[in-house]
């Protein structure tokens, strides 16, 4: 592996302090550095990032696809936050893992690369008026963030022998993006018969999920560079940039206030003058004559409002913080996936990424040719997921028990939750936008491992979960991290919604050519077999994808909402949040390439290019 050309951060907090910026942005992360990276393409504005984190020039947990997974906890890399115990996963805390780095969550993730259908997008429109967050309104921006690598096949079965190169529609994926995003070149023996018995099942292949229609089985792309066979993260944004000299980066820094103009409210606004930040112990403030942006993701993105006087008053009052805006809506409307896993061992023979830890040889032969070339299965991580609908495999008696279910769920007064809990409906009648997502894992992932053997884990998820958690501060304390409820399985459709799919996953053991490679099923243990104790088991073994989204959310304000379509915070002039936290309604995809094109997005209203050559301030 080499490192990565570009510069290294070098500016010192006190010069970036002494510096006259145009716009500071609030951690250098997804959105962030997308967002940064775009708005120093104009050379007339002085655009400052401060990220809390460090870069990572190499770093084989950052850089190895085979490592993903293994830098969740590590304290260079990650947040490392926790929920709080919660009642529907039978008391477990949750970990929260967050990316604490330069490129933030992006160089923590599991790589998958994809975006909901087109119905989840056009509903943004329902909840923030005068900028179009469609489909079509994405589309450009899916693209500016991606370079697609072409000389590729998808060899999935069910996918039409005409179809399997992979020739890219230039209508609905980039060529040009700074994140590089490829399928893989070699997969694990469980994902050809897995994809087989879910075609088996009744769940077609979906070879084109990019046009808006994402439901089937689909081999996603991964946001890996083909030809290193290295993640490719927002850190692409900011090499794009670093050698300008209208962009500064400063890292271990972390911001603990934003500033407001002395003066208070100017016609009802309140105006963002700059921010405060800590670096070594010491404490510094930096100017931004145009806009703040605060991109610090979902759970610290509402921890900086509250500090700020950004909040419920009810709360910030109980923490002697005094209240500039009163916006009950931060922090709340926190929303995620969340799932159970079944597992199977499978035939000895059956290659399985647990070659790499039981078999030494295999292994050491690995390394030695991802050392070399760049490829083998340390390149690669499991591609193999699956949106579904729930028509794709339950019968209409069972889809309208669960839609009976769903009407009967809690709906806050005075949120945008009966407006969400109005859209959910009309997609469970209409039955396009999927419901449960399906991630295949090639190798053993929940106990009992036995380390001599082989698994593959399949791991179902809900993608609109009802259940609506918050992020809030209890301390005034900066560096503290904030309480965080998701309240999963809080709502009887939640759970019923996992249950389904959990069930559909104990069909894959008797269903070829699946049955043909396991010897046994290894979790859920072959005696949880009642809807009770299959409850229980999810309940007690369940696990987040981490997409944590929505707590600062796009919506009316009299809804609860924190951000207008322009994604200013109500309330401010020129404060905006740019990042997962806006997200009205959880999308059902994995989410990066949405949260990268929200970032290229806010540059086409927060500036405006008009000519080549021009530019002024669009608000
Ligand atoms: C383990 C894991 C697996 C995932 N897998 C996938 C996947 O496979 N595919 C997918 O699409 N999505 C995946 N996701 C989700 C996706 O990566 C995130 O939703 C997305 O990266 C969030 O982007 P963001 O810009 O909102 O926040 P982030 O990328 O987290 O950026 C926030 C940045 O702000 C910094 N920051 C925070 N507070 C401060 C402060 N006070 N001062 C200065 N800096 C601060 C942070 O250090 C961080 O760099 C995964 C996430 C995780 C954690």
């Amino acid at each position: 592996q080499t490192p990565r050309t570009c510069a290294s951060p070098s500016i010192s907090p006190d010069a970036f302090s002494a510096t006259k910026f145009d716009y500071v942005i609030i951690g250098g992360g997804t959105a962030g550095l997308a967002l940064a990276s775009r708005l120093a393409d104009d050379h007339s504005v002085q655009i400052g990032v401060i990220e809390a984190g460090v870069y990572h020039p190499i770093d084989p947990l950052i850089d190895i696809p085979g490592n993903v997974g293994v830098g969740e906890g590590h304290p260079d890399l990650d947040w490392a936050f926790k929920s709080v115990p919660q009642p529907g996963l039978n008391g477990n805390q949750m970990p929260v893992p967050r990316g604490k780095m330069l490129g933030g969550s992006s160089g923590l993730n599991f790589l998958a690369w994809n975006r909901a259908s087109s119905a989840e997008y056009d509903v943004w429109n329902q909840f923030g008026k005068g900028v179009d967050w469609s489909f079509n309104g994405f589309l450009p921006y899916f693209k500016d963030t991606t370079t697609t690598y072409q000389n590729q096949t998808n060899p999935f079965p069910g996918i039409p022998a005409n179809e399997t190169k992979a020739d890219f529609d230039p209508n609905f994926v980039g060529f040009n993006g700074p994140i590089q995003s490829s399928y893989n070149n070699i997969y694990p023996d469980p994902v050809f018969p897995y994809v087989q018995s879910l075609n088996n099942l009744g769940v077609p292949t979906n070879a084109n999920p990019d046009n808006g229609s994402a439901s089937g089985i689909i081999n996603s792309r991964s946001s890996l560079d083909r030809t290193r066979g290295v993640r490719s993260y927002a850190v692409e944004y900011y090499c794009r940039s670093v050698s300008q000299k209208n962009f500064k980066v400063l890292t271990n820094a972390q911001v603990t206030k934003i500033l407001f103009s002395a003066s208070g409210q100017s016609h009802g606004s309140y105006t963002a003058t700059g921010v405060q930040f800590v670096s070594n112990g010491k404490t510094f403030t930096v100017k931004a004559s145009k806009e703040v942006h605060l991109s610090a993701g979902s759970i610290q993105t509402p921890q900086l409002l509250e500090l700020s006087g950004i909040g419920n008053a009810t709360l910030l009052k109980s923490l002697d913080i005094t209240t500039l805006i009163d916006l009950p809506g931060v922090g709340e409307n926190l929303q995620d996936h969340i799932f159970a896993g079944v597992e199977y061992e499978v035939k000895p023979g059956v290659l399985t990424f647990d070659a790499l830890h039981n078999n030494a040889t295999y292994a050491a032969e690995q390394s030695a040719l991802y050392n070399a070339t760049g490829t083998g299965l340390l390149s690669t991580f499991d591609s193999t997921l699956t949106w579904l609908p729930f028509h794709f495999y339950l019968n209409s008696s069972e889809t309208t028990t669960l839609q009976g279910i769903f009407e009967k769920v809690p709906i806050q007064n005075g949120t945008s939750q009966s407006l969400q809990h109005d859209i959910q409906r009309q997609w469970l009648q209409e039955g396009v936008v999927p419901q449960n997502q399906i991630v295949l894992h090639s190798g053993g992932q929940l106990p009992p491992i036995n380390p001599n053997s082989s698994y593959f884990t399949a791991f179902c998820g809900i993608l609109h979960p009802w259940a609506h958690g918050f992020v809030h501060i209890n301390t005034t304390d900066p560096l503290a991290h904030p309480v965080i409820d998701e309240r999963y399985f809080d709502n009887d459709f939640d759970i019923q919604a996992v249950l389904s799919c959990i069930k559909l996953l104990l069909k894959l053991q008797d269903t070829a050519p699946v049955s043909d490679i396991i010897t046994n099923r290894t979790s859920p243990a072959v005696d949880i077999q009642s809807d009770e104790d299959l409850i229980n088991y999810i309940k007690s073994n369940a696990m987040s994808s981490s997409h944590p989204i929505g707590t600062a959310a796009m919506a009316p304000r009299e809804l609860g909402g924190v951000v207008d379509a322009d994604l200013k915070v109500y309330g401010t002039t020129n404060l905006r949040v740019v990042d997962a936290s806006i997200i009205p309604i959880i999308v059902g995809a994995n989410p990066q390439q949405t949260i990268y094109a929200i970032g290229e997005k806010v540059c086409t209203f927060a500036v405006f290019f008009p000519e080549p050559g021009g530019f002024f301030l669009a608000l």
